[in-house]
């Protein structure tokens, strides 16, 4: 076990941890939600579209901002310290036995808001079993949207999957010959509303439209492939593209299997698929409950206790509350897009809703799968 001279196991325990914006550069731009919410004075878009929550993965870009890009931070006792450090020094506390004999120390789930003022880059990311076999890497990226808004003045829509796929040969021509008209031609673009979710399987061909601002969840990785080679101005360096592994490669990626959508279903929509009252005035619905990560949304109108069963990340989505941590006494004010870390290992979590608050708990699978 790592040992830190002023982080140690009774630092971490009885507490939850707030996570402070933790902005990443992206190909993309987009970002003007994120600094309003952080209270700066010119909010802008620019190549910082994205906060990550909650992460232990790096991201991959190609001039890194830091060494330590993507990597959460969090404050205890007036000092920073990165959240992969503090999980470290007390991963039983923050993961629970089940998790970490099942998935090592590592919480095994990526949580970003990510907020577009363009179209992303058509692209498409290795499914887990891709990965595994041909990239010796431990997670693809199967990812999920819950939409929280959509800038006004855009129209807020996704791309995902392809509904007329083309041929594998025309889709090397396609992307060789940056054939956008053909590549958009592939889709019919869904339309979104917030309160929406969406899960997007590895090998999906995608992009989140412009003027979205989303809770993206993923399993913890940044391995992409981006098959549209510029967006915004801003034209992807060879390496950015496949990996750098090669076209050919990237192409056994993609589902070219036709994904239709009717009136009657969308194939990557999540329905709600189970709701419980957590109090008289209370609900919890599982939005998500997947072998690569589980998302639930809280409405709460009245005082309700948790007892998370996991590490759990909790982000306010609106209204506001006050947190309270029952072994200990602990507890703090929770604003609009405040999120925290819940460690597996906290205890029953008292929340009294200031204004009726709606909170996403996002949590790894359940260890069985
Ligand atoms: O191509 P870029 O700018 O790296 O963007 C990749 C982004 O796309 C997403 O995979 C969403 O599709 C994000 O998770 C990721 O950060």
């Amino acid at each position: 076990m790592l040992t830190f001279p002023e982080l140690n196991p009774p630092t971490c325990r009885g507490r939850f941890f707030k996570l402070p914006p933790n902005r990443v550069w992206r190909s993309y731009q987009g970002g003007r939600t994120l600094d309003e919410i952080a209270g700066d004075e010119n909010p802008a878009d620019g190549h910082f579209p994205e906060d990550w929550i909650a992460s232990l993965t790096a991201a991959s870009n190609p001039v890194p901002s830091s060494p330590d890009e993507g990597l959460s931070a969090v404050e205890l006792d007036g000092k920073k310290h990165l959240l992969r450090d503090l999980i470290a020094v007390d991963p039983l506390h923050f993961l629970g036995r089940a998790h970490l004999d099942h998935f090592g120390p590592n919480p095994h789930i990526l949580v970003k808001f990510l907020d577009s003022a363009i179209r992303l880059h058509f692209q498409v990311h290795p499914s887990r079993e891709f990965a595994r076999r041909f990239l010796d890497a431990p997670s693809g990226k199967t990812e999920a949207y819950h939409v929280l808004g959509v800038r006004p003045g855009h129209e807020g829509v996704l791309w995902l999957g392809f509904q007329r796929p083309p041929s594998r040969g025309e889709l090397r021509r396609m992307i060789e010959a940056q054939d956008i008209p053909a590549l958009k031609a592939c889709f019919d673009p869904v339309r979104v509303r917030p309160g929406d979710t969406f899960i997007v399987p590895g090998g999906t061909p995608h992009a989140l439209g412009s003027g979205l601002f989303v809770v993206e969840m993923q399993e913890p990785s940044d391995l992409v492939v981006r098959f549209e080679f510029e967006r915004g101005g801003y034209v992807l360096p060879e390496s950015a593209r496949f990996m750098k592994r090669g076209l050919d490669f990237c192409l056994d990626i993609f589902d070219l299997a036709p994904r239709p959508l009717t009136d009657t279903g969308n194939p990557f929509k999540c329905a709600p698929a189970r709701s419980r009252a957590l109090s008289a005035q209370s609900r919890e619905d599982d939005l998500i409950n997947s072998e690569f990560f589980r998302m639930k949304k809280l409405r709460v109108a009245d005082t309700v206790t948790l007892a998370p069963d996991s590490f759990t990340l909790a982000i306010v989505t609106s209204g506001a509350c006050r947190a309270t941590a029952l072994s200990s006494g602990y507890s703090a004010t929770l604003s609009p897009y405040e999120k925290i870390v819940l460690p597996a290992a906290l205890g029953p979590l008292r929340l009294d809703p200031l204004a009726h608050a709606e909170i996403l708990l996002c949590q790894p699978p359940v260890p069985s799968f």
